[in-house]
């Protein structure tokens, strides 16, 4: 595995404080392709030549020979969103079709448009609106959707609109075309915010956006409902959060982040579930950040943050 990174050696990905949503110059590119010689080379010399100043850039192959390529380049363009169109053509024409190479371009001026589904737990829901108030998270938040009326007056001091569809295993059909009547062509992310129903794979396939879930354990430990009762009653001195893409497999998709706290003896399942939903805060707003600033990339069933 090989890996290298030109901006500073960090463990994670840049710090809260780095949101740039308001730089009108500042550019993503994110691009994959069978590793080859000169891939990096061909990528900086488009964006010189077109005008561009790579401020950032990691890499990753997946193998020594015959591997997988992935790169995150931030440039700076001035006049960037004029010559957007332009400046994608010409990359798809003179750099990916030669190297087999898929991309995306994005704008950090342009925050993604994120839908919020919850149930009735407000730890998770409540700290998204939160840290985006403060301007913590490079994104906008186009709506709540929750399957219970619980939580309406804890959102709508947000600012944030609140649809209630109930939502039950029983109703689930309905229930979900109402869902997609908000959600189809209007967000460019779903976040699961303890959201407690299963998703059919019709939703995955329709929603036209990824999803994004947080889990109240470790992975793969304790899949499914009831996870803190379940790791009370094996008795294990760590509980955890997972952030992680949905997937038809239930909780068995790509994991964006985790975390733990220790536990011991002494706690009730009422502590671990008190103690892990500072895990699962930490946890889902990270992996929700990274992913609204293009740094999440997904290779298989797992993912690279760059
Ligand atoms: N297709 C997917 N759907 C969902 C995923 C996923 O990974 N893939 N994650 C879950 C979240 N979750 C745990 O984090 C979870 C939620 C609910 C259930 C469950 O068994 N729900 C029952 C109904 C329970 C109720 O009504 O109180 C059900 O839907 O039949 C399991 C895991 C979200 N969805």
């Amino acid at each position: 595995m090989t890996s290298s990174s030109l901006t500073t050696a960090r463990t994670q990905p840049a710090t809260a404080g780095s949101v740039q949503a308001t730089d009108p110059d500042l550019a993503r590119l994110v691009v994959r392709c069978q590793d080859q010689p000169g891939v990096v080379a061909t990528v900086g010399g488009f964006l010189t030549r077109a005008g561009a100043n790579i401020e950032s850039l990691q890499q990753h192959t997946t193998a020594p020979n015959g591997g997988m390529f992935f790169q995150r380049t931030e440039f700076r363009l001035p006049g960037l969103s004029a010559a957007r169109e332009e400046l994608e053509a010409g990359f798809a024409s003179e750099v990916a079709a030669d190297l087999g190479m898929e991309f995306t371009l994005t704008e950090a001026a342009k925050p993604k448009r994120v839908a919020i589904m919850v149930s009735k737990t407000d730890h998770c829901v409540l700290d998204l609106l939160w840290r985006n108030r403060r301007g913590e998270l490079d994104m906008t938040i186009a709506m709540v959707i929750s399957n219970h009326a619980d939580l309406a007056a804890d959102v709508r001091p947000f600012g944030v609109p609140f649809f209630h569809i109930p939502a039950t295993r029983e109703t689930r059909a309905e229930a979900e075309e109402r869902q997609l009547d908000l959600l189809r062509d209007n967000v460019d992310l779903v976040v699961l915010a303890r959201y407690m129903q299963i998703i059919t794979p019709s939703f995955l396939a329709s929603v036209g956006a990824p999803l994004i879930n947080i889990h109240h354990s470790f992975l793969p430990a304790f899949i499914g409902a009831g996870p803190y009762q379940k790791a009370k009653e094996r008795g294990v001195k760590l509980v955890g959060a997972t952030a992680h893409y949905v997937t038809e497999d239930l909780d068995e998709g790509p994991i964006i982040e985790q975390d733990v706290v220790r536990v011991d003896h002494r706690h009730q399942t009422s502590d671990l579930i008190r103690l892990g939903a500072d895990v699962e805060r930490a946890v889902l707003s990270r992996a929700v950040r990274w992913h609204c600033e293009d740094r999440v990339v997904r290779h298989g069933n797992s993912t690279m943050v760059f």
